[in-house]
């Protein structure tokens, strides 16, 4: 049997870490090219094919596609792709928080028979919230905790002087509907909590700039009828992205993994 298409969009840091694990991984599995708009650089690997157009990338029948880029990937490439027949595992799952895109996103995929993946990414406790989900939940919040590097280039920077930063500071409290679509490259499990949980409205968050984190961390407490929880999450950053947690793109590669498993646990 021919091993399986798979094709990123982007080749950031997250499809670069991506590649490297699979090929390390020994399940057969292979990054085999992304889809880059022409007038984005990129210095990937030689023999790792590329696709400038959707269009190109649709004809060459690519068995999964893993969208990594950024939202407005999210809201132009997805819908076309699945409509196309082609499964796709979104990874800038902040997009989501957008009701017009998530149903142009469902209606695409009832299309084309298709299906999309959101993946977990940095954060963990998802199959919990949506267990609990069922009998009820009354509050579920977020927070988030990055080094002030991390935040640079969101609205933090207007807030804080990041690089001075002596202590760490709370720089947003609000819902999940602000914090996805104003911190794209760095609140997507935002998307994910709400999405499991409460929804965007309905989910509390907190971010803070803290010049003593080393990495991301994660916290997620939920309460409801089923009892409550609280987890906490160390990532470590990927080297290439300190926005980017490495449990991000090994979420990615355990939703490939699965994709072509006939066991899914
Ligand atoms: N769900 C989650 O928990 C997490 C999600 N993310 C998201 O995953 C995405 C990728 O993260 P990284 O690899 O660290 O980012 P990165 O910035 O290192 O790489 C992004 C790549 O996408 C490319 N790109 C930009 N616009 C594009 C377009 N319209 N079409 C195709 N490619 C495009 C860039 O040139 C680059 O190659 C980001 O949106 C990030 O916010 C990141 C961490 C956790
Ligand atoms: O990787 C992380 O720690 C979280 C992140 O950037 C995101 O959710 O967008």
């Amino acid at each position: 049997m021919t091993s399986p298409l798979i094709v990123s969009i982007g080749f950031g840091a997250m499809a670069r870490s991506l590649a490297a694990s699979l090929e390390k991984g020994g399940s057969g599995l292979r990054l085999g090219g992304f889809l880059l708009p022409e007038h984005l650089p990129t210095d990937a690997p030689a023999g790792m094919r590329r696709w400038n157009s959707v269009d190109d990338l649709i004809a060459a029948r690519p068995d999964l596609v893993i969208e990594c880029a950024t939202h407005a990937a999210v809201r132009e490439t997805v819908p076309q792709l699945l409509e196309a027949g082609i499964d796709v595992v979104i990874v800038s799952i902040g997009a989501l928080g957008d009701a017009g895109t998530v149903a142009r996103i469902e209606a695409a995929a009832k299309t084309g028979r298709a299906r999309a993946i959101a993946v977990s990414g940095a954060i963990g406790g998802l199959d919990v919230l949506r267990s609990a989900k069922l009998a009820g939940l009354d509050s579920v919040a977020y927070i988030g905790r990055k080094p002030p590097t991390a935040w640079k280039g969101t609205p933090a920077e207007r807030l804080l002087d990041l690089p001075n930063l002596k202590e760490a500071t709370v720089f947003y409290e609000g819902d999940a509907v602000e914090a996805a679509r104003d911190y794209p490259k760095n609140t997507n499990v935002t998307a994910a909590v709400a999405l499991a949980g409460l929804g965007f409205k309905g989910t509390r968050v907190r971010l803070i700039a803290d010049p003593a984190a080393s990495g991301n961390t994660h916290e997620l407490e939920a309460k409801g009828a089923f009892g409550s929880f609280h987890i906490l999450l160390n990532n470590k950053p990927l080297p290439e992205n300190p926005k980017t947690s490495w449990l991000a793109a090994l979420s990615v590669e355990q939703a490939v993994l699965r994709h072509f498993s006939s066991l899914e646990v």
